[in-house]
C-alpha cells in the first residue's frame, strides 16, 4: 500500500477540464480515520461555481449525446483500462480516506471497474422498438433518449464503487455528471474523474463539485438545467432530497439505508451459515448497507450458531488498513462509533448478553471490537436500526411464519439472506421476503450485471444489470403518418 505523498492527492474540485484549486480558509478538511491526521483539503464551491459545473456539464452533453453507441463504449473501456492500471494507487486512497483494509480496498476498485467495463458493452442499450402492427399508412415507434445533465451524491463507506456505478451507465448513454463525493472521501472520486479525462472522457462531461452539502443539494435539486439525481446515502437524506427535487420534478434514483435480516433456518448447514455470517456482518467493519444487521436464528440450532460464530468473530484482527493481517479497520468517525456505544448500551439495557466485544478497542479509541450479542430481541435499537457497525445482535425465533410477517412489517427492505437446505422453503421464503436482493445460502450477492436497489424505504430505481441503463434514459413515442 502507499502512503499518501506517493498516491499525490488531487486536492482541487474539477469543472470541465479545470482543476479548482483550494484558496484560503474555505476548505474541507480529509482525515485518515485510522490516526485522525489531516490528509488534505477541498475547496468548498460557490454556488455560483456549482451553477458554472452544471452549465459545464450540459454544453458537454450536447455534444456527447450525439457520439454513437461505440464511441461512447471505447472510451468506457479506456476509462476501466486506466482503473485496473491504478488499482493499487487507488486501493490505497481509499483505505487512507475511509478505513478499509486495504486488500478489501482492492476488491472495491475491481468491483467498482467492473461496472465500467459492463456499462461499455454496446448491446446493452435499449433503442427503442416499433410496432409491427400498426395501420396502414402510419408507423408507431419509441425511440430512447439520455436524460440530459445528472447529479450523483455519493457516500463514504464505497467511494469507489458508488460513484463508478453511477457515473458509467450515465455515459454510456449519452448523459453528462455533476458529482458531489462525500466530505470524509473525496480524493477517490477526484482520482477515478482524473482517470477518466485520461482515458478521453470528454471535459465536462464529469465534474466533481466539494464543499458545503446543503448548498450543492440545493442548488443541484432545485436547477431546471440538471434532470436526474441519483442518490445513495442514509434514509433521512434522501427523503430530504426527494423533497428538493420535487419543485423540478426530477428524475430520482434512491439507494438509501438497510437493515438486511440474516435468517439461519431450522434445516441449514450450520457451517455455510457461519461462514456466509462473516461475509456479510464484517465487510468494512460492518459499513456497509447490505451488511447482515440482526441474524434470526431457529431455536433448534441457536446455540451451536452462536458458538461457532463467536469462536470465528473472536478470530478477527483489528489494525491499520496497511497491515495485511488486518481484518477489521477503523470506523469512519467518532459520531459513527458513538452510535455504536449506544446501540450496544440499549441492547445491554434490554438484556441482551455481550458475549464478545461491546466496547471501542484498548488500542485504538477509532476501532470498535467486533461484538456478539446474544439473547437479542427485536424491540432492541441494534435489530431495529441499521447499526453500521461490527455488532452481530442474534435474536432466537422458533415460528417461521410470525418472524417473516414481522420482518413485512419494517420499514426497509434493500437486502435480506437466510440458509436452508430446502427447495420447498427457499422457493417460499425467497418470495416472501419484502426487499429488493435475496442471498439464499450466501452471504454476498453484489454483482454488476444485476439489479442492485430496495424497496420501502430503502429506495427508488435500481443501479447495476440492465436495469440500471434504463434509470438514465426518457422513452419517446413518434407516430409517423405518411
Ligand atoms: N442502498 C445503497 O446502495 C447504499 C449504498 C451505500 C450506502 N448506503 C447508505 O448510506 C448511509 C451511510 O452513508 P452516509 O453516512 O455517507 O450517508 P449520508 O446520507 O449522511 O451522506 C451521503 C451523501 O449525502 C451528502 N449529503 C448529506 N446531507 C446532504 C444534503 N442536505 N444535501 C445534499 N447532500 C447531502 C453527504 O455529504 C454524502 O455525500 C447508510 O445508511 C447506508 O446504508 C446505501
Ligand atoms: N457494498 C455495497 C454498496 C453499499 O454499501 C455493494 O455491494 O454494492
Amino acid at each position: 500500500m502507499m502512503n499518501e505523498k506517493q498516491v499525490d492527492l488531487k486536492q482541487a474540485a474539477l469543472i470541465g477540464v479545470n482543476w479548482i484549486p483550494c484558496s484560503g480558509s474555505n476548505t474541507l478538511k480529509v482525515f485518515n480515520p485510522a490516526s485522525g491526521e489531516l490528509l488534505g483539503t477541498v475547496p468548498k464551491l460557490s454556488e455560483e461555481q456549482v451553477r458554472y459545473a452544471i452549465t459545464t456539464a450540459e454544453r458537454a452533453f450536447n455534444s456527447w449525446r450525439k457520439t454513437s453507441i461505440n464511441e461512447r463504449c471505447a472510451v468506457l473501456n479506456n476509462w476501466y483500462q486506466k482503473i485496473k492500471e491504478n488499482e493499487e494507487r487507488l486501493a490505497s486512497i481509499i483505505t487512507l480516506e475511509q478505513g478499509k483494509p486495504f486488500a478489501e480496498a482492492l476488491g472495491e476498485v475491481r468491483y467498482a471497474a467492473s461496472y465500467v467495463k459492463w456499462y461499455a458493452q454496446p448491446a446493452l442499450q435499449d433503442n427503442g422498438s416499433a410496432m409491427p402492427n400498426g395501420s396502414e399508412g402510419e408507423s408507431l415507434k419509441t425511440i430512447t433518449e439520455p436524460v440530459g445533465v445528472c447529479a450523483a451524491i455519493t457516500p463514504w463507506n464505497f467511494p469507489a464503487a458508488m460513484l463508478t456505478r453511477k457515473v458509467a451507465p450515465a455515459l454510456a448513454v449519452g448523459c453528462s455528471m455533476i458529482i458531489k463525493p462525500a466530505p470524509e472521501t473525496p480524493f477517490t472520486a477526484l482520482a477515478l474523474s482524473e482517470l477518466a479525462l485520461l482515458a478521453g472522457v470528454p471535459p465536462g462531461m464529469i465534474n466533481v463539485v466539494t464543499g458545503d452539502a446543503q448548498l450543492i443539494g440545493d442548488t443541484v435539486c432545485t436547477s431546471k438545467q440538471v434532470k436526474k439525481l441519483s442518490f445513495t446515502g442514509s434514509t433521512a437524506v434522501g427523503r430530504h432530497l426527494m423533497r428538493a427535487c420535487a419543485s423540478t420534478v426530477k428524475r430520482l434514483s434512491l439507494e438509501l439505508g438497510g437493515n438486511a435480516p440474516f435468517i439461519v433456518c431450522s434445516d441449514a448447514d450450520i457451517d455455510k451459515a457461519v461462514e456466509g455470517a462473516m461475509q456479510s456482518k464484517f465487510r468494512n467493519a460492518g459499513q456497509t448497507c447490505v451488511c447482515a444487521n440482526a441474524f434470526y436464528v431457529h431455536d433448534s440450532l441457536y446455540d451451536r450458531f452462536a458458538s461457532a460464530f463467536e469462536k470465528r468473530i473472536k478470530a478477527l484482527s483489528l489494525g491499520l488498513g496497511g497491515d495485511p493481517h488486518t481484518d477489521i479497520g477503523p470506523l469512519i468517525n467518532e459520531r459513527a462509533l458513538e452510535k455504536v456505544e449506544a446501540l450496544v448500551r440499549d441492547a445491554r439495557e434490554k438484556g441482551g448478553k455481550i458475549v464478545y466485544g461491546g466496547e471501542r478497542w484498548a488500542e485504538s479509541e477509532r476501532w470498535y471490537l467486533p461484538t456478539l450479542i446474544t439473547e437479542a430481541t427485536t424491540d432492541m435499537r441494534c435489530v431495529q436500526e441499521e447499526v453500521f457497525g461490527p455488532v452481530a445482535p442474534l435474536v432466537r425465533y422458533s415460528d417461521e411464519d410470525s418472524l417473516i410477517a414481522s420482518l413485512r412489517a419494517q420499514d426497509t427492505g434493500l437486502a435480506a439472506y437466510f440458509y436452508s437446505e430446502s427447495l420447498k422453503r427457499i422457493h417460499d421464503l425467497a418470495a416472501e421476503l419484502e426487499v429488493g436482493m435475496v442471498g439464499v445460502n450466501t452471504g454476498v450477492i453484489s454483482d454488476p450485471a444485476m439489479p442492485f436497489g430496495g424497496v420501502k424505504s430503502s429506495g427508488l430505481g435500481r443501479e447495476g444489470g440492465r436495469q440500471g441503463i434504463t434509470e438514465y434514459l426518457e422513452t419517446k413515442y413518434i407516430k409517423l403518418c405518411y
